[in-house]
């Protein structure tokens, strides 16, 4: 059978798009894009959480998905809410990319912990809100729209550098650019980055082929890590506008340990908890971590949160 992907249009997407292609064609299956464009992507003079908390990148594509114009739907898993309605479902995660974020310049001298004072370009609450905290001395400057639209703004001087996934950067062939990698640690990435998402709508997708697209793009050991990631998003309510940051790693054959927590806006309060376990229980490890961050202190800072944003 033939297969729709749908997309948004930004290169990244395609990107992606045909990566699920190139992987499908792999085993057998012919496949075709067909581009949408998503609210995130039309309205690029306001912030995402301004825009609206969740699916500003998913919600046409998911409409699209229902109407069975498309088959499948492929997006960033780190665009897809972390609570989907109970007819679309999530059938494969891509293996990820490196998970972490990178600071990326014209200047080779640049480094986040030098000391020294600069622009950095970001629109995300969770990279701005983790520069005030772990280095106060730089500034940020608002910036919204695609990975080309930013790199052309870098270059027309409205900031010194970028914060951005390395697997964006990586994926349109900007690693040149790259002045540093942030560690992991501190600058822990947002749920789901670095790996690509298929999401269905339950009647418009055969039962069989739903099993061969997961048999060909499904990456088990990511999968169970973004599970885990993704439990701990939904506990907390949260879409990609609150300044939350989880990270599963698998640490030997049998357990994850998975790291995240929550950051306040200005960047004082920063929670952070590691909770270990097998993969079979990944779920209620992302359970027990959004608890852990609730109780301590948590669920008060995300209203905080909710009310400044
Ligand atoms: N919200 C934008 C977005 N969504 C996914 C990626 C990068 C690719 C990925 O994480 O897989 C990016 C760009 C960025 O954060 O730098």
């Amino acid at each position: 059978m033939h297969i729709r992907i749908g997309t948004r249009s930004s290169r990244l997407a395609v990107w992606q798009a045909e990566h699920i292609q190139t992987l499908l064609q792999q085993g057998g299956l012919t496949s075709e894009l067909v581009l949408i464009e998503t609210k995130g992507d039309l309205v690029l003079d306001r912030s995402l959480s301004k825009i609206g908390s969740k699916g500003v990148f998913t919600q046409e594509l998911e409409d699209q998905l229902r109407t069975g114009a498309i088959d499948i739907a492929v997006h960033s898993a780190k665009d897809l809410p972390s609570i989907l309605p109970p007819d679309l479902h999530i059938i494969a995660f891509t293996e990820r990319e490196p998970a972490n974020d990178v600071l990326v310049s014209r200047n080779k001298n640049l480094s986040l912990m030098g000391g020294e004072s600069f622009r950095i370009g970001t629109s995300s609450t969770r990279r701005v809100a983790l520069l005030k905290h772990y280095c106060p001395h730089l500034t940020t400057v608002d910036m919204r729209g695609n990975l080309q639209t930013r790199l052309r703004k870098l270059d027309e001087g409205h900031c010194d550098a970028l914060l951005l996934a390395y697997a964006g950067v990586h994926r349109m062939g900007y690693d040149d650019l790259i002045v540093e990698r942030l560690p992991l640690t501190e600058f822990t990435p947002a749920v789901g980055q670095g790996s690509i998402a298929i999401e269905v709508a339950t009647p418009s997708l055969s039962d069989d082929l739903s099993e061969a697209i997961t048999r060909l793009i499904n990456h088990a050991p990511t999968a169970a890590c973004l599970r885990a990631e993704r439990a701990f998003l939904a506990r907390l309510e949260g879409g990609c506008s609150i300044p939350s940051f989880a990270l599963a790693q698998w640490t030997d054959e049998q357990t994850i340990s998975l790291s995240g927590g929550l950051v306040s806006l200005d960047g004082s309060q920063l929670l952070k908890e590691t909770f270990t376990g097998p993969p079979e229980e990944s779920h209620l490890l992302g359970h027990s971590l959004a608890e852990a961050i609730l109780a301590r202190g948590g669920d008060a800072l995300l209203l905080d949160i909710r009310a400044q944003l």
